[in-house]
């Protein structure tokens, strides 16, 4: 049976050139007049949100037809800003979290969201993908050249943060063309020019690692934790934050309500591209498969998520379909069991399970994006390809070279990973640890916490104006001097303190973050056609 064609990267809304960015700069503004209503709350918005106004314009804005929105361009710029918005209204500021979105956001959210096939919550696509303007026109894609079109805490830090990923999407654009080349030359067996290609892979992978790291540069890890993760977060494991139910869209899907995850560069399809490439495969935390080691090779004992074992003579659009169904049940399934329960099914079952937070992310995804990756997991093969021929004795030079680049370009992705690591632990973790700089850490008091300091007897602490006098759950009194100390009960958003002895620091889908990270960071490293150990030994002793 012939093998299925390539994926044509135009055919998926990818630029040769640009990758998953819009080869053109995204819209600055929507040319229909008829929409001027959402521009002039879009330019307004950071400061009504900081004059606690921003729900009251909200409500007075008009339900606008969002089909009058022509094009692509169009569907995005009105997407942005409808996720801008429709996350300020829901976290607020210093407020308590609105269960309930207004129909003149929810219903065109959903609009323009079923347009874009994506879902109607903020994500990697609308704050990085959509949401950046070159500041010469004839310069790069790049962090000397890049600005954002909006941020929802109207702070420089924010903007790197999504700058960085930005350049990061635009630095990895020339992959895909790459890949897709080494797979056509593995189907010719040229084995020298597959070389070639996965040199300049892993070129380009050093690459995004270097930009990664810029992101200590410009972005304040405090300003990050407590004033722009919390808009991010999405509503799903909410609870905490007074969102137990999700949030209810008023005039969609008769208001039900919905539970969806936040933002996160984990919806980045340049990086599960990569995964797909190298066949690098992820699984639930605390799950993992049996490796045996054989012959130089690694293979896994589980069987591969579902999207691995597509059959290549379904046509494009059953598999695409196939493929939407499996990752929304992975999305549900996901949802509704912890971490551990999903790794015991997932052992109850021999391992079969694709229930991963990575493979969820995809439902977060533009649908072309989603359907491209669908395709590439059809088509890869450059894993399999060199395992066949690292099993050859005597292996010849040539071989030798591909594994090695193989190797080389999976330990990149690797680094990645943990520079990665690094980023969170500083910016996540290290922040949840010590605490806000202000007791209240910038949210609102909650009811019950107004209701204790009253029944201490304790006036001032009712009101977040004044730290130095104010019970808090764990400690008595506080200074002024030494505000990190004491937290009012629970702060809102995703943004709290540790508290002292607990360890655990969830990520937005649930997930409890640093065992999620190291446990993709080792499937990655195990992925190497060389065992690790060895490889580290061969890379000490070449350089
Ligand atoms: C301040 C910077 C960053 C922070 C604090 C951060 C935080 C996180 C967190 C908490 C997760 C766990 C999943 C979740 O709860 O969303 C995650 C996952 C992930 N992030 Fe980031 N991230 C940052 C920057 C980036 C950048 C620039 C990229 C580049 C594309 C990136 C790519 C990923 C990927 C691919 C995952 C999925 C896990 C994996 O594939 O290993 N992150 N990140």
């Amino acid at each position: 049976m012939a093998p299925k064609d390539l994926p044509i990267l135009e055919n998926y809304d990818i630029s040769p050139v640009t990758g998953f960015l819009p080869a053109e700069e995204p819209l600055r503004v929507l040319p229909d007049p008829y929409f001027a209503p959402w521009e002039a709350a879009f330019q307004d918005f950071n400061g009504l949100l900081l004059a606690s106004r921003l729900r009251q314009r909200v409500v007075e804005l008009p339900i606008l037809d969002a089909s009058r929105l022509k094009t692509k361009a169009e569907q995005r710029r009105a997407y942005l800003i409808l996720c801008m918005l429709s996350h300020s209204y829901v976290w607020g500021k210093h407020e308590l979290a609105a269960e309930s979105l207004p129909a003149p956001l929810a219903v065109p959210w959903q609009t323009v969201a079923d347009m874009l096939e994506i879902q109607p919550v903020l994500t990697h696509a609308a704050v990085v993908m959509w949401n950046w303007r070159l500041l010469y026109k004839d310069g790069p894609r790049d962090l000397s050249n890049l600005d954002t079109l909006a941020t929802l805490s109207g702070s420089s830090d924010e903007s790197w943060f999504y700058l960085v990923t930005t350049a990061i999407e635009a630095t990895g654009a020339p992959v895909l063309s790459k890949i897709l080349a080494a797979i056509q030359l593995v189907r010719e067996d040229n084995a020298l020019a597959v070389v070639r290609e996965l040199e300049a892979i892993r070129g380009i992978i050093e690459e995004l690692v270097g930009v990664l790291r810029r992101m200590f540069e410009k972005c304040d890890p405090y300003v990050f934790y407590w004033k722009v993760r919390p808009y991010l977060a999405g509503w799903e494991n909410m609870a905490e934050a007074g969102l137990p139910n999700g949030v209810r869209y008023e005039g969609v899907d008769n208001g039900e309500y919905k539970k969806l995850a936040g933002g996160s560069a984990a919806q980045s399809s340049l990086i599960h591209a990569l995964d797909i490439a190298f066949g690098i495969e992820h699984y639930p935390t605390g799950f993992r498969p049996k490796k045996t080691p054989a012959a130089g090779s690694s293979t896994t004992t589980a069987s591969s998520p579902s999207t691995t074992t597509t059959s290549s003579s379904t046509t494009q659009t059953a598999t695409a379909e196939a493929v939407a169904e499996s990752v929304k049940k992975a999305h549900n399934s996901y949802n509704d069991d912890s971490s551990s329960d999903m790794a015991k099914k997932a052992a109850s079952t021999g391992g079969s399970t694709s229930n991963n937070f990575i493979q969820k992310m995809r439902f977060y995804m533009p649908g072309p994006h989603r359907n491209f990756l669908t395709h590439l997991q059809e088509v890869t093969n450059i894993r399999q390809y060199v395992m066949d021929r690292a099993k050859e004795t005597p292996r010849s030079v040539e071989v030798e070279q591909l594994v090695a680049v193989f190797d080389e370009c999976v330990h990149q992705i690797k680094v990645f990973r943990d520079v990665h690591i690094q980023i969170v632990t500083l910016y996540i973790v290290m922040q949840a640890n010590r605490g806000p700089s202000i007791s209240h850490g910038g949210f609102v008091l909650q009811p019950k916490e107004k209701e204790t300091a009253a029944e201490h007897g304790n006036k001032t602490a009712a009101g977040a104006s004044d730290a130095t006098t104010s019970p808090s759950s764990g400690s008595k009194g506080s200074s002024i001097l030494y505000p990190q100390k004491v937290l009012y009960g629970q702060p809102l958003g995703l943004a709290k303190k540790q508290e002292a002895g607990n360890d655990v620091v969830r990520g937005t889908g649930g997930t409890d973050l640093i065992p999620f990270l190291r446990q993709s960071r080792d499937e990655t490293n195990e992925s190497k056609i060389i065992p690790a150990p060895l490889f580290a030994k061969r890379k000490a002793s070449s350089s």
